[in-house]
Parts: structure tokens; sequence; C-alpha cells
């Protein structure tokens, strides 16, 4: 529990009596008032409670860090009118602000008197007019700077080449002009300023950047692109500063570049070779395509030695009847004129992965392995014998193809032994592919609720114990790598949780809350069907506690929660009733766990420890549910029995 409820113990009516929290409050509603279509997306914002107690937001999109408000993120509510920097400015302990994917527009208002901020997140508004060149003289702290998609025009400010802690910078899909500032810091590392019409010499500390955060610009030049700077472009004269040029010595000099005609001849060469080969290969991918369609028309199997197996396309066409199929995702883009070297292309996120493509997806045996709620996953085995998941996602299209991306490279980046880990993706409008591994055990609700034989007995006590623990630190980690996201996890269920070789749980999907349709997303994702977002319409950060706390019921008494899975019902505080209630009058502990479920047994004794931390985790009330930090201290401290074995957790 955070310092302010533990102070007060009583989180409502103490928190008047403290002048910093009433400033916090007031300096939010204040905030509010700027705002114009507030009332609905922000009912929250109210002096009925505090925004914060403890760790545990009150207010809709805060975040808050031991009663302390540390960020406001402000997310798709369609918000307008004025953001009030001053009245930010009353809280001392704001370091983030995300207002991504709403509606303000007009000028860049005025972050800089926010000295402390740490990333500012404004991508996906209407902000226009130009952003003064001081713009963010003094926000040392600065790591995280996201404009993107808006209509903000002029210079690129060169204040931002003088954040010393730049990491982040995300400027594409504006209307900015000029050059590019001389970026000189040694860590910032994704850049993206594309789709705007910057134009002369890229600054040398960018040239490890990839070439496409630089493409639909006017007129952009050096490295990492492939077109070589005029001297004219090495030595601009801009009428704004100095500063905005980039230093000559590492951008290729006067000598790299032979003399106009010789240039303009070969120009005129490149356009030529470039145009023959597009349209040749434009041809043949006609004809694979056609050659494709004539095959998967025919119905012709690939295989005829696996039962249930086919070529991915073929298993996705029977399978979705009526949909686009994978086969045609490369021939609708070419009949569209998508650039062909895009066709196909999957985008990898991990760079200790072999490569392949869609290409090759398709021509693998595969094997349909069911069917969720956002479509359908299929396992594929590939030409070198490596088996992967590929995932159709079709209840995304709201979201934006560099929102997509981001939020995949996000996810390309969390290293955990209870994670399953992303591997590549694909993104179209109406469809997402996501490929991950293979895992060969299945997933937990297969071994606690499908039939159990000599291959597939049911779970012991200790493999259960084991595999709660590794559930928990997958949050833990998830949790602590995203904290900007109020659910980390959001779909925990028991066939979201695979068993590796050695019953080692991975989680999977996972964060897809902020890329899911809405609309979907509630009737669908776990963290939907919380009593919090039952009752008040909100979630919160303990709502992946709730679903661990289901998680870990079902897991010792091997019940099913029927209704869990069941699209648009919601309440799961009926099943944890009853299940207290079993547990009140008899014992409820799964007969699968054999002898370990026997009463009086030191097992038995653990066991109901882990029960009550399930119950816990439950609470309706998240005040007095657990949070994470101290439902997996409790998990940790439990044995598989009370003689001390500790559980072989290969972690
Ligand atoms: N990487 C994987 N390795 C092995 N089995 C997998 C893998 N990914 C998914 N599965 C299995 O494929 C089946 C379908 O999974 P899918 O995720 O499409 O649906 P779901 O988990 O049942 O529902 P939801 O769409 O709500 O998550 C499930 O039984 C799941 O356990």
């Amino acid at each position: 529990m955070g310092k302010y409820v533990t102070d007060c113990l009583c989180a409502n009516s103490c928190y008047y009596g403290r002048g910093e929290k009433r400033r916090d409050a007031d300096a939010l509603l204040k905030f509010k008032d700027g705002l114009s279509n507030n009332v609905d997306a922000l009912g929250s914002w109210n002096n009925s409670t505090s925004p914060c107690s403890g760790n545990y937001a009150n207010w809709i999109g805060v975040l808050c860090t031991d009663g302390d408000i540390w960020g406001l993120q402000l997310e798709n509510m369609g918000l307008t009118g004025d953001i009030d920097v001053d009245a930010l400015l009353l809280l001392p302990h704001l370091r983030t602000l995300s207002f991504t994917n709403n509606k303000f527009d007009g000028d860049f208002p005025d972050f800089y008197k926010l000295g402390a901020l740490k990333s500012l997140f404004l991508s996906n508004n209407q902000f226009s007019g130009s952003i003064p060149d001081n713009a963010f003289a003094g926000m040392a702290s600065l790591k995280k700077l996201y404009l993107s998609h808006n209509a903000f025009q002029g210079n690129v400010p060169t204040s931002l080449a003088q954040l010393p802690k730049l990491i982040e910078l995300r400027l594409e899909g504006n209307q900015f002009t000029g050059l590019l500032p001389n970026f000189q810091q040694k860590d910032l590392r994704d850049v993206n300023v594309s789709y705007n019409q910057l134009e002369g010499p890229i600054p040398p500390a960018l040239i490890n950047v990839s070439p496409t955060s630089f493409s639909g610009n006017k007129d952009l030049c050096g490295k990492p692109l492939d077109s070589v700077c005029k001297s004219s472009e090495l030595n601009p004269n801009p009428p704004n500063s100095s500063s905005n040029v980039p230093s000559p010595s590492s951008v290729p000099t006067l000598e790299d570049a032979p003399n106009k005609k010789t240039s303009t001849l070969k120009i005129a060469m490149i356009v030529i070779v470039c145009g023959v080969a597009l349209a040749a290969i434009i041809v043949l991918l006609i004809i694979y395509c056609r050659s494709r369609n004539q095959t998967s028309q025919l119905g012709r199997p690939e295989s005829s030695s696996y039962k249930h197996s086919t070529s991915l396309a073929a298993a996705a066409s029977l399978h979705t009847a009526g949909l686009v199929k994978p086969t045609e995702l490369s021939c609708r883009s070419s009949k569209k004129g998508v650039a062909a070297a895009e066709l196909g292309k999957l985008s990898f996120v991990r760079d200790d992965r072999e490569r392949f493509d869609l290409q090759d997806l398709l021509r693998a045996s595969a094997e349909v392995l069911g069917s969720g709620n956002f479509g359908s996953s299929y396992k594929a085995v590939l030409l070198d014998g490596q088996a992967v998941v590929v995932k159709r996602f079709k209840l995304m299209n709201n979201v934006g193809r560099e929102e997509f991306h981001e939020h995949m490279r996000r996810l390309g980046r969390l290293r955990h032994p209870n994670l399953l880990p992303l591997v590549a993706y694909y993104y179209r409008k109406e469809e997402k592919l996501l490929v991950f591994d293979f895992v060969h055990n299945g997933s937990l609700a297969s071994h606690l609720h499908g039939n159990h034989s000599v291959e597939q007995p049911g779970l012991d006590w200790p493999a259960r114990l084991k595999i709660v623990k590794g559930v928990a630190r997958g949050l833990v980690h998830l949790q602590s790598e995203l904290p900007s996201l109020i659910v980390a996890h959001g779909h925990l269920k028991s066939s979201n949780v695979l068993l590796n070789e050695v019953f080692e749980p991975l989680l999977m999907d996972y964060t897809l809350a902020p890329l899911v349709n809405q609309e979907h997303a509630q009737q669908i994702l776990v963290a939907y069907k919380s009593p919090e977002y039952a009752q008040h319409g909100r979630t919160t950060k303990k709502t992946d506690v709730w679903s661990l706390g289901i998680l870990i019921l079902e897991i010792l008494t091997g019940k099913f929660p029927a209704n869990y899975l069941a699209q648009g019902t919601g309440n799961l505080a009926s099943w944890v009733d009853s299940i207290v209630k079993d547990q009140e009058t008899a014992r409820v502990f799964d007969e699968e766990m054999g002898s370990y479920a026997k009463n009086g047994t030191a097992e038995e004794e653990e066991m109901l420890r882990l029960f009550k931390i399930g119950v816990a985790c439950c609470q309706e009330d998240v005040e007095k549910r657990l949070d994470l930090k101290e439902a997996v201290e409790k998990i940790e401290e439990l044995k598989e029995s009370h003689s001390d074995i500790v559980v072989d957790d290969h972690v």
C-alpha cells in the first residue's frame, strides 16, 4: 500500500487535509477546465476522490506512484480545447504526458515550462503552425518526443539538437520544411522524420538510422540515403541559423560529387534501369499471383502426409471462407501499385532470428491450431524445419500503420523467459499477421481441462506452482517494461499461457489493448471483464492482478470459468464467489493433483496459502486487492511443500 493511504487509512476523507494532495487535484481540475469535450471521458475527475491512492489511480488516465502524479495518459479520448501547461506546472512530480490520438489543434503549447518532463507524446492530433526555435530550451530531461501525424510546419526547432538526453524523436507525417538541425546526441536512436518536406544533408549523427525514417521528404540527401548531397546543399545558407547546418565533415564532400552534366546523365540512367526492373518485378508477381490463385482454386493439397495440414495459404482459405487469404495479400497490394519491394515483406522485430518472408510462410505446410476471438492461428513448418505460429488479427483496423509499427517495436524489445517473444509481423489495414515460435506443450487450458493420457498426464502440484510463479514473473516484467500502459497484459487467461518442453509458462496475447478496436476490445479482452470495468468503466494497474487471481483459482481447482471466454459476457465475480463457498464447505483442489491434494498434507497447506493469495487478487474492491508486487512476493514465498523443497523453476 502506498504511503499516502497508509498515512491516512481513509482514502477519500483525509486527502483534503493534505495540502499537497489537494493541490494535485485542484491542478488537474483546472487542467480539465481548459478542455472542451471532457465531460464523459474524464468523468472520474471529480472531488469525490483523490487522483491517486498510493500507486493506484482513482482518476482515469492519471499515473500514480506513492500517491504522487508522475504522468497523464489521456489517449484516444477525442479531447479538444486548451492544454493548460500552467495548471500542469503545479504537479511537481509530473514526468510523462501523453495526449496521443486526440483532436487537439492550434499552436504547440508552452511545454518548455515543464522542465522536468521526460517524455511527451502528442502524435495523431491536429496541431499546426510553426514550433518556435527555442520551444524545447531548458527541457534538459526530455528523452522521448512524439509529434508525428500532426500538421506542424516550418523548421524543425534547433533547440531539439540541444537536448542532452533525447533518445526517441518522432516527427513523421507533418509538414516540416527546411534543414534538419545538427543533432549530435549519441543516444538518439529512434528517429523518424519521414513524410515531411525537409531538404538538405542528413546530420552525421543520424547516418545509422534506417533510410525509411527519412523517406517521403522533398530533398534530403547524404547517408543513410543513397542520394549524394550537391555542393550547394552542403553549404546552404539558411536564413534561420548556422546551427541548422550539419557539419559537412562527415557528409560527402565536393570531391565526391561528379560534375553536373555527368550526374544528370547518371540519374537519368538510374531512373530508366529502376523503371525497367520495377516493371519486370510487377509482371513476375502478376504471373506468380495468377498461378497461385489457380492452384488454390483447384484445391490441390500441397502435402498429403499431413492429416490436417496443408499450405498456410490453403489452410487460411479453408478456415476463413469469405475473408482475404494471405495469398492475396501480395497480389492485392500489387494491384494498388504498392512498391514491389514491399510486397510480402514481413517485419522482423529481433536481430537474433533468421529471416524468412511471407512467401516462405505461404509455401510452408500448415495446420489450423484454433480460432480465437480475433481470428485464427496456424502452425507453419518452414522448409528448414522451424515451426512458427501465424496469428491473424482482424479487429485492429482503427490503428494506423505507424502506431502499429511503433507498438510492434516495443513488443520486440521485450525479453523474458516467461513471455512468448514476437518474431515478426505483417501490416495491412484490414488485417495483421503476427508470427511467434510454436510452443510444443500447448496451452495451460488444454492441460487443465483437456483429456489426459499417458502422453499428457494431469499437472501435479509442483508443476502448477511453477506455472503460477512463471506467470507472475512474466506479468511483473511486462508492467515494469511498459509503465505507461495502465494494463500491461490485458488478456491473461489459461489459453493464453503456453507451456514449453519443461513446463515453463510463456505468456502470449499480451499488450493487445492499444491495438484492438475499442468496441471489440470491450467485448473480448479479459481486462474489460474486471469488476472495476463493469462497475466504473475503467481499468487500473491492478486489473491484471484480478486476472492473475482468476487464473490461480482455475489452476488450483481445475474448474473452468465457463463465462470467462464467452464473448460479450462480463463479471466473473460470481464464479469466484462460488469457488470460495465450495472451499468453505469442502475440499476444492483439483483431484488431478493426486495425493498432493489430500487433506492435511504439507502440500495442501501450501495450496491453501496460494488459494488465499488467489482470493486476495480477486477482491472486487480495487483498494483491497493486492497489487502485483505484493501478490508476487507472496507467491515467491510458496514452496512445493512445507518441508522446504524449493521448486526447480528453471529460471
Ligand atoms: N505459439 C503457439 N504455440 C502453440 N500453440 C499456440 C500458439 N499460439 C496459439 N496457440 C494455440 O492456438 C489456439 C488458438 O489460439 P488463439 O490465440 O487464436 O485463440 P485463444 O487464445 O483461444 O483466444 P483469444 O483469441 O481470445 O486469445 C489456442 O489453443 C492456443 O493455445
